[in-house]
């Protein structure tokens, strides 16, 4: 998967973000697949849900279960904002207005971790959040995910859980929370539906108990034949 390493430098304003004068992205190394993958590349799951509505939660079990290797796109964006690097504030800035993160900035640390990993299965949890998303990853990775679940929640449910998750997150606000779902029905919902009408889309009842909601991810795997470690 390592292919030929070029940079791009991306002038780019086409982004919702431009507000923070996000013109140029650059150096960021993404592989540009000369060719779609020969061979059949690692299992790759999405997991798309609104903010609260599990993902995470229920990635653990999968995780637990499957033997999925768990990337989360969130936590890929706080620990670059933790580790300082150049565009850190930049990405602060974009999750405390509730919004997306360019793309490439995203699915290159994707692409890092995924190239970095010994794994053949990969969870990729709150991923692809726009249309812009899915054809980053898909023209950068040159894969398309086997599966994509989604965790169908009520609005104030996952409001609920966001203001009472506790994790000193900057985004787990009123006010952000709203804005985020805006974004989830602007930007997310477009994804969900063009997954659905691809056949690779399954939506779980994101409403119960973890376990509840877990027996029903159960029921998708143990339909695609896909076995617990
Ligand atoms: N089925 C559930 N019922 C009640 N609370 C839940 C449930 N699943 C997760 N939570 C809680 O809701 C919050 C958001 O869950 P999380 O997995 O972080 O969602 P997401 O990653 O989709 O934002 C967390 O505090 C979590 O413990
Ligand atoms: N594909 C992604 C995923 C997250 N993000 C940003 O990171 C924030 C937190 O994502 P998250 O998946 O950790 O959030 P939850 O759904 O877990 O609450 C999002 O609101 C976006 O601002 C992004 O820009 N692009
Ligand atoms: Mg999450």
């Amino acid at each position: 998967m390592l292919g030929q390493q070029r940079y791009i430098i991306l002038a780019d304003a086409s982004y919702s973000i431009t507000a923070y004068n996000l013109k140029i992205w650059e150096s960021f190394t993404t592989e540009i697949p000369t060719q779609v993958k020969g061979g059949k590349g690692p299992f790759i799951c999405f997991v798309l849900g609104g903010p609260g509505s599990g993902k995470g939660t229920q990635c653990a079990k999968i995780v637990k279960n499957y033997g999925l290797t768990h990337l989360s796109a969130g936590e890929l964006l706080r620990r670059e904002i933790a580790s300082n690097s150049e565009y850190g504030t930049t990405i602060l800035n974009t999750i405390k207005e509730g919004k997306i993160v360019p793309s490439e900035v995203t699915v290159s640390l994707i692409q890092k971790e995924m190239e970095s990993s010994d794994s053949k299965k990969f969870l990729i949890d709150g991923f692809p959040r726009s249309e812009e998303n899915r054809a980053a990853f898909e023209r950068i990775m040159g894969a398309e995910p086997d599966i994509v679940l989604f965790f169908d929640c009520p609005e104030e449910e996952m409001v609920n859980r966001v203001l009472n998750r506790n994790e000193g997150r900057v985004d787990d606000n009123i006010d952000t929370v709203r804005k985020r779902l805006q974004v989830f029905k602007a930007l997310n919902l477009p994804v969900i539906n063009y997954y659905a009408r691809r056949g690779k889309l399954y939506t779980i009842n994101a409403v119960g108990t973890v376990d509840e909601i877990f027996e029903q991810v159960r029921a998708v795997f143990a339909a695609l034949k896909l076995v617990t470690e």
